[in-house]
Parts: structure tokens; sequence; C-alpha cells
């Protein structure tokens, strides 16, 4: 089984709360941003892929389901491991699941699905099939 996708990212104060421990929204930051590592990581960006079809239009990947599981606090200035895989690669969806952990202590466990969507101007995103480049790319981190 390929290894997760691995990267780290110290809490800080701005996220956490009034108990000093680190907010539900903000992990869903830290796993935003580590998935966004990880498609760096293969040569994408969150911003501005082309169309496969040619054309003005855009490529993104929205969000259409979002949850989070929280075993452990986790505190201003901790450094957190965000594992990350590719948990299911479908048509036009894929969706990744994410592991936060403190020095091997479990914080959190989580998962996002996003759909491909070809974008225009005012108009609701329209999903498409992952293009098989990307689909290529993803696979190193699918288990
Ligand atoms: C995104 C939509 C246009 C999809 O339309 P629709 O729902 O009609 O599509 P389908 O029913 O055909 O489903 C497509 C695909 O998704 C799977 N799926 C659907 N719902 C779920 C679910 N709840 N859980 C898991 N999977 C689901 C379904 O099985 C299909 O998969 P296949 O692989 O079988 O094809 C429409 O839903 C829509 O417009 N939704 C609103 C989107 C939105 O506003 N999201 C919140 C903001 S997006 C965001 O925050 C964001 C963050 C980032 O970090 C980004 C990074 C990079 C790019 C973009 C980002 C971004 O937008």
């Amino acid at each position: 089984m390929p290894a997760p996708f691995r990267t780290r990212r110290m809490v800080e104060f701005s996220d956490t709360d009034m108990a000093g421990i680190m907010h539900f929204s903000a992990f869903f930051r830290f796993m935003e941003s580590a998935e966004h590592a990880l498609l760096r990581s293969l040569g994408l960006s969150v911003f501005g892929i082309n169309d496969p079809d040619g054309g003005d239009a855009k490529i993104s990947f929205p969000r259409v389901s979002a949850r989070c599981d929280f075993h452990s606090p986790a505190r201003c200035e901790d450094e957190v491991d965000i594992d990350v895989v590719v948990q299911k690669l479908g048509t036009t969806s894929v969706t990744y699941g994410f592991h936060l952990s403190r020095n091997g202590e479990e914080l959190a466990v989580g998962e996002m699905t996003s759909v491909c969507c070809r974008l225009h101007d005012g108009a609701k995103p329209q999903p498409i099939p992952i293009p098989a480049d990307i689909v290529a790319l993803l696979r190193r981190y699918a288990q």
C-alpha cells in the first residue's frame, strides 16, 4: 500500500479557542491546506487547471462533503502531522482521508469529497469526469 502524503503544521494562537484547545473549524483548515500541499507535490494547483476540452472554462474541485471526528485536543504551538490518502476515486469525485496526530498520538480523523467541475461564469459548476492525467497522479496516494 502506498505511503500517505504527510505534511506538518503548527497550531497558531488564532487556531485555538477560549478553552485553549484547537477549535474544530481549524481542523478543517488543516485538512484543506494538507490537501492543497498534496496537490502541489503532484505538480497540480488549486487554481486554474485548464479545461481538457480546451476553451476558456476552468476546472475546479468544489467540496460536496467534509467531516471530522475529534479524538484528542491539540494546543497552541503543537506540531500536527497530517497524513492524507486518496480513499476513493470515482468518476467525477475524489475522496481524501486525513489522519491528524501529534508525536504519534491520534488527534482527529477526517474525510473530504471534492467533485471535478467545469466552471462557467455565474453558472452552477458542471460535474465532469476527472481528467485521466489527474487520476493517474492521484492514484499515487490511493489506498
Ligand atoms: C459540485 C456540484 C456541482 C455537484 O453537482 P451534483 O451534486 O448534482 O453532482 P452529482 O450528484 O452528479 O455528484 C457528483 C459526484 O459527487 C459524489 N457526491 C455527491 N454528494 C456527495 C456526498 N455528500 N458525499 C460523497 N460524495 C458525494 C457523487 O457520488 C458523484 O461522484 P462520482 O465519482 O460517482 O461521479 C454541486 O453539488 C454543487 O455545486 N455543490 C456546492 C459546492 C460548494 O459550494 N461547496 C462548498 C465550497 S467549495 C470550497 O470550499 C473549495 C475549497 C477548496 O479547498 C478548493 C480547492 C480547489 C478547488 C476548489 C476548492 C473549493 O471550491
